[in-house]
């Protein structure tokens, strides 16, 4: 089954407000390809402007923590984003599961915390490069996503992003052979825990996506889309993915 594509920026530490200019072009691109699903993740401190600079564009977040309010400081939650502007959230990134040591029951709690607020949770899994060289990639990822995904996670509510750790900003990708198969055990391990709606959830790849290798990425059976890092900061770079993707 052929899923609505979703091609998502994350835009990581980077941007400020005079950045928000590149989300003009964004919104334009959106808009002419009516069959992908837009969305771009700034730092907190850009959702509300974004939000209401371009009220057509899908606006997430980065982070969110599992609890709905209380003492945490330096913390932001779920209802505060949404609150914001903010219609989903990347949750699980590679980068805060390395540096904050989140692990999946913290990221599974964060996803379902982004569901009760009514976010769409993007969990994300990925192996490293010494995981791979190992001949344990799908195992790994597997292994993520049972632990991260809630369980009653729906096509509407949730979205997979696989994400090797070794393509991230390094401007490698695996073989197409490679992300098809981490893809479909993906698709298949979706299945087992969410029954008939693990048909329905996104599955995007991320990882040095760029114009020039988007369209042979998103060709891929099972890449339902793209979560891009580096090529999300330019509307130059992003919105030709945006139009590869369609
Ligand atoms: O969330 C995005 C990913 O970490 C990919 O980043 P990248 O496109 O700069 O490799």
């Amino acid at each position: 089954m052929a899923l609505r594509k979703l091609v998502a920026g994350n835009w990581k530490m980077n941007g400020n407000r005079a950045a928000l200019a590149e989300l003009d072009a964004i919104a334009m691109a959106a808009e002419a390809n009516g069959g992908v699903d837009v969305a771009i993740c700034p730092p907190f401190t850009l959702i509300a402007p974004a939000a209401e600079r371009t009220p057509s564009l899908a606006i997430g977040a980065q982070d969110c923590h599992p609890a709905a309010s209380g003492a945490h400081t330096g913390c932001i939650s779920a209802a505060m984003l949404k609150e914001a502007g903010a219609s989903l959230v990347i949750v699980g990134h590679s980068e805060r599961r390395a540096d904050n040591h989140e692990t999946d029951m913290d990221i599974r709690a964060k996803a379902e915390a982004a569901i009760a607020a009514g976010l769409i949770a993007i969990v994300c899994v990925g192996e490293t490069e010494a995981e791979r060289d190992a001949g344990q990639a799908v195992s790994i990822v597997e292994g993520q996503l049972a632990g991260s995904v809630p369980p009653t996670g729906t096509g509407y509510t949730l979205v997979v992003a696989y994400e090797p750790v070794w393509a991230i900003g390094t401007g490698r990708t695996p073989s197409v052979a490679d992300v098809a198969q981490m893809h479909a055990a993906l698709r298949t391990k979706l299945g087992a825990l969410l029954g008939a709606e693990g048909a329905k959830v996104r599955i995007l790849y991320g990882g040095s996506v760029k114009p020039s290798n988007a369209a042979e990425l998103m060709a891929v059976p099972d890449v339902d889309g793209a979560l891009v890092g580096g090529a999300s900061l330019k509307a130059a770079d992003f919105v030709p993915i945006i139009e590869a993707s369609g």
